[in-house]
């Protein structure tokens, strides 16, 4: 078992509450109230903007070269492809870029984004990988789940998005962030610290769910 595995035995309420949440689960079937899904979008675009932040301080944090350009894909990967497809399907509703930053960012963006930031601030490479990862990792796994149920939905206009993250992009952006993660934990994880880490892990998948839980909360 590798660390990301390990983590997700150990969290497993945790990563569950996350991965199989109602909005992921009426996004996979395409009843997702597109009101939802849109505050989604405007605030998973700040949140990104933070996220490629929280790459750029591993950047800052790598013991070695080669951690250097992991974070620097993640930092990529946001700035050039991620950032992109949420511009791409906002203006699908006639929404542009400027809109969109203007926008203010809600309690779980700021709560999630900022508590990964601090992660990383105060700890090492590690700590943020740990915090980072049910990120990366988690929608990864969803993406490719929906995308497997999928040909049961025709027409899911939501299609756009779980391509993205079902493709082949995605996927190896996460293979590689998986391989990374365990990597450094080889490196510098000891049986003490192993608590710490799985509490970060714990606490990034609770954000996730309370993300998920802030589109839907959009129609009320
Ligand atoms: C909230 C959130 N978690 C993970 C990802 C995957 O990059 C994302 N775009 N947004």
């Amino acid at each position: 078992m590798n660390l990301f595995e390990r983590l997700k035995v150990d969290a497993a309420p945790q990563w569950q509450d996350y991965t199989k949440h109602a909005f992921v689960e009426q996004l996979g079937s395409g009843k997702l109230p597109l009101e939802c899904f849109k505050h989604y979008l405007v605030q998973d675009y700040l949140f990104l903007i933070q996220f490629a932040r929280a790459y750029a301080l591993g950047i800052y944090k790598s013991p070695a070269i080669s951690d250097m350009r992991h974070s620097l894909e993640g930092v990529k990967a946001i700035l050039d492809v991620e950032l992109e497809l949420h511009i791409e399907i906002c203006g699908r509703w006639g929404m542009r870029r400027e809109e969109i930053e203007l926008a203010s960012e809600d309690t779980p963006t700021m709560a999630y984004t900022r508590f990964v930031l601090d992660a990383g601030m105060s700890g090492d490479l590690l700590d943020l990988q740990a915090a980072l990862a049910p990120c990366v990792l988690g929608y990864a796994e969803i993406g490719k789940r929906l995308q497997l149920a999928g040909s049961d939905v025709p027409e899911n206009p939501y299609q756009r998005w779980i391509q993205e993250y079902a493709g082949e992009g995605y996927q190896g952006l996460a293979d590689g962030f998986e391989a990374w993660f365990d990597t450094t934990g080889e490196q510098v994880l000891t049986t003490a610290r192993y608590p710490r880490v799985l509490s970060l892990f714990e606490k990034a998948c609770r954000l996730e769910s309370d993300f998920w839980q802030m589109g839907l909360n959009a129609t009320q």
